[in-house]
């Protein structure tokens, strides 16, 4: 028996002393009290798993959506034949259980998105790691890491190339700040056309080659454009070994409309050349389907080769810049081959990215600021890290801009109105200030709309785990976004919030 737990004890000793060597007996002992979230037990969150169990974090709570896929197995080794269909959380907790008895782990088998996952429950923790492989998941952890002001490592890896980013509020722009929403009407004007011009006003640039074109958009929807002597219509964008016959715009839209729904019209369609005018065409009508998707409520759109508005939208962009450029052009099936191709999970880029992340976890934890940095894994075997400076917060990026507070409320029974009164003040004095309100992009109310005051939040869909963004009209004061969250179980039906909201707007 003694033998045993002496035994057990210098297992315990050895386990831990180079974590203890390397960290410092300080930082070494906080963090085995150091509660932290890891979002997705995939790729990167196997190895990262392992990593903060090996370092002594002491609470680590682990959660992911998904089951195991027999195609996970290659790199995520947490995971054997015998778990397929299992839970990757519940799985990879099991196994590295055992690598440091003393670590607690509590698996989460969830959606990260859910709203019980809200602000309080965020802000049990004191560091994010995200292991994430969606904009939409990422863009969510990120606003609430803000909202509640907890340090975050973000992270990413596709084939060779790999990246990890620490972000706090306050100290470094979000994840959020370079996402680019939409295609506005100035992209197709700036990129085809302003930015070309810019470029021929270098003239030492064109002594060697041949200048590019700026497209005027406005004169090929006229057909009044000319390309290298052609007017937009007829001026070929040419492509490697266009089908003879398939070439004609018209014929293949003949063929199209006959056989609509046969493979021969679609290898057509995918295969032959296009005009300048086609391509602008199609770059338009791609662009307005996309724009009426986003208004339609998708969130972000994501480069899709089996969807057919994105293909069309990266065909017609890449072969614009072809005509502009004088470059031989794409057909829409080679541009479904290079862009849909499909980039092989990498074991290493993986593993190397994880242990980028807990280094920079370290810093955020001991609050070594100036030692943050963002890091890329490049494929360059002489120089395969390099290193970034962070930015500071974005001041035109809602995300890390904005002021956070969080209500607890019961959305049944409080109105919009309640709210506004309980950060306003209740007077009707004159000086009260003037705001509109919102949830995410849609308006809830403003001076000339309070059709919804009088309305609940919940009728209004602002419930437990969404934003209130409360925005003054003068631009004085700062947004102040509120995360709702539910009352505890005692009676307290009525608005509660907390002291330090009212002095937000206060004198
Ligand atoms: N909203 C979410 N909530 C919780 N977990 C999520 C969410 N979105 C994605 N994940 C998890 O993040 C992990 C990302 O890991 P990874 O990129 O290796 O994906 P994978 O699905 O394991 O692999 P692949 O996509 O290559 O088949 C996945 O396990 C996925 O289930
Ligand atoms: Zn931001």
């Amino acid at each position: 028996m003694a033998s045993e737990a002496t035994t057990a004890a210098k297992h315990a000793g050895s386990r831990t002393s180079h974590a203890r060597a390397i960290l410092g007996p300080a930082l070494h002992e906080r963090l085995a009290e150091t509660k932290v979230l890891l979002v997705g037990a995939g790729g990167i969150g196997c190895e990262l798993l392992k990593n903060i169990v090996l370092v002594g974090f002491g609470h680590i709570t682990l959660l992911d959506l998904d089951t195991i896929d027999l195609s996970n197995l290659n790199r995520q080794f947490l995971f054997r034949k015998k778990d397929v269909k299992q839970s990757k959380a519940l799985v990879a907790a099991r196994t590295v259980s055992a690598f440091n008895p003393n670590v607690h782990i509590h698996p989460i088998h969830g959606n990260i998105k859910d709203t019980q996952f809200d602000l309080s429950w965020f802000k049990s923790f004191d560091i994010v790691l995200n292991a994430l492989d969606n904009l939409d998941a990422r863009r969510h952890v990120n606003k609430m890491c803000m909202a509640g002001e907890i340090p975050l490592v973000e992270s990413g890896t596709a084939g060779y190339l790999g990246q990890v980013q620490p972000l706090l509020k306050d100290r470094t722009e979000c994840f959020d700040s370079n996402t680019l929403y939409c295609v506005g009407k100035e992209l197709p004007d700036g990129v085809f056309y302003h930015d070309i011009l810019n470029l021929l006003s270098m003239e030492d640039m064109w002594r060697y080659r041949d200048k590019p074109t700026p497209l005027d958009f406005d004169a090929i929807k006229e057909d009044r454009f000319i390309l290298r002597g052609e007017p937009a219509s007829q001026a070929k964008i040419p492509i490697n070994g266009a089908p003879n016959g398939a070439a004609s715009t018209s014929s293949a839209k003949a063929v199209n409309g006959d056989m609509a729904n046969g493979s021969g019209a679609n290898g057509l369609k995918d295969q032959r050349e296009l005009s300048l005018r086609d391509s602008w065409e199609m770059f338009v009508n791609s662009t307005d389907r996309l724009a009426a998707r986003l208004r339609a409520g998708e969130e972000t759109i994501s480069f899709d080769k089996d969807d057919d508005d994105t293909l069309d939208f990266v065909t017609a962009a890449a072969n614009l810049r072809s005509a502009a450029y004088g470059i031989q052009g794409k057909s829409r099936w080679e541009i479904k081959e290079m862009a849909g191709n499909i980039i092989p999970a990498i074991a290493t880029t993986n593993a190397i990215i994880s242990g980028l992340i807990v280094l920079q976890a370290l810093h955020l934890l001991r609050k070594s600021y100036d030692r943050l940095r963002n890091v890329h894994l490049q494929f360059k075997p002489a120089v395969p890290l390099s290193t970034i400076t962070l930015s500071p917060p974005n001041v035109s990026c809602g995300v890390c801009r904005d002021t956070y507070a969080e209500i607890l409320v019961d959305p049944a029974r409080v109105t919009l109105g309640d709210v506004i009164d309980g950060i306003l003040g209740d007077e009707d004095e004159e000086g009260r200030r003037e705001v509109s309100t919102f949830e995410e992009k849609r308006l809830l109310s403003d001076p000339d709309f309070d059709d919804n005051l009088g309305r609940t939040l919940e009728s209004l869909s602002v419930t437990r785990g969404k934003f209130l963004s409360i925005v003054d009209e003068d631009g004085e004061y700062e947004t102040i976004a509120l995360a709702i969250g539910v009352l505890p179980l005692v009676s307290l039906s009525h608005l509660y919030c907390c002291a330090l909201i009212f002095h937000v707007f206060g004198e």
